[in-house]
């Protein structure tokens, strides 16, 4: 397992903060639903270009709120939220923001090229291209035989692969995966996680925001974690994992993965309200 010394082209870029520009800024963004119930209280937060960036907490503490807010999906009720130095609305709506979310979501009369390549029509790119894009995104994630099947002769973690696929192909500045291995075997789980951490690490600009229930996971994963507390829904702890990439195996066995794991749970399931008085 590699400690980052600072020495590594490339590595050094991904785990110092001061260096790459901020690509969603949310600033004292607060998110009360009509009836009343306020999801998000007094959330401020910076993230920066490249990160991989995890959101952990109990179920109903804001975190798909948070998400649907960078989208551009719900507005804030207060507050001010940036993205790639635009609205969340003008970043999804140039194609700059992919979603890929616990459901696959794949149309199922049509094949995985044309489920993948859904983006690029919407975006009037013409039908050769959409073929080239649409097979490459599909060889990057391992289904490049698979281009003419149906969803229903993939099995769970194919189904993930392609929904993947489909939020690469448009070549994303910000990628948000809502609890997208959630639904899968552990050891699916893990592979795709690798297989998630190389693409990102070949796509070296790309930022993604990545929500989960599993500590284990988001320590594996993460440049940084958002710890999240409820009620309102606040990011209470900020953490960084300052191992480099790309991270082996061994990794998750190492004595320092399992500081991590601890550390993140105290996070969580420390004395209650300790951690929301700290909030970022
Ligand atoms: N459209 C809505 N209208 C009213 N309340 C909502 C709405 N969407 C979410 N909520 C409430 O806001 C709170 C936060 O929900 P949210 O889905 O953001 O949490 P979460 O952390 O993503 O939960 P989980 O981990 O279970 O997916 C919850 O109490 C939820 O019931």
């Amino acid at each position: 397992m590699s400690v980052p010394d600072g020495q590594s082209p490339g590595v050094s870029d991904r785990l110092d903060p001061a260096s790459p520009p901020v690509v969603v800024k949310l600033s004292e963004v607060s998110k009360r639903y009509e009836n009343g119930k306020t999801a998000v209280g007094d959330v401020s937060l910076d993230i920066r270009q490249g990160e991989f960036i995890s959101f952990v907490g109990p179920s109903g503490c804001g975190k798909s709120t948070v998400f649907r807010m960078i989208a551009g999906l719900t507005p804030p009720s207060e507050g001010g939220i940036e993205v790639l130095g635009g609205t969340s609305l003008q970043a999804r709506t140039s194609n700059q923001v992919a979603f890929v979310f616990q459901e696959a979501t794949l149309m199922p009369w049509s094949s995985i090229l044309d489920n993948v390549t859904l983006p690029l029509k919407l975006a009037g790119l013409p039908a050769k291209r959409r073929q080239q894009e649409g097979i490459q995104a599909l060889e990057l994630v391992g289904l490049g035989d698979y281009a003419k099947a149906l969803p229903r002769q993939l099995s769970g973690g194919m189904k993930m692969r392609a929904s993947i696929a489909r939020a690469l192909v448009a070549k994303p500045k910000l990628l948000l995966m809502d609890e997208p291995f959630g639904a899968l075997d552990e050891m699916t789980r893990q592979t795709l996680q690798e297989e998630l951490l190389a693409i990102w690490q070949r796509e070296r600009d790309m930022t993604v925001l990545f929500v989960t229930h599993n500590v284990f996971e988001a320590v594996y994963l993460s440049t940084r974690i958002a710890v999240m507390t409820s009620s309102p829904g606040k990011v209470a702890q900020l953490i960084d994992v300052p191992f480099a990439y790309p991270r082996e195996e061994e990794f998750r066995a190492s004595p320092e993965f399992g500081d991590y794991v601890r550390q993140v749970s105290a996070a969580l399931h420390g004395p209650g309200g300790r951690l929301s008085r700290n909030g970022a």
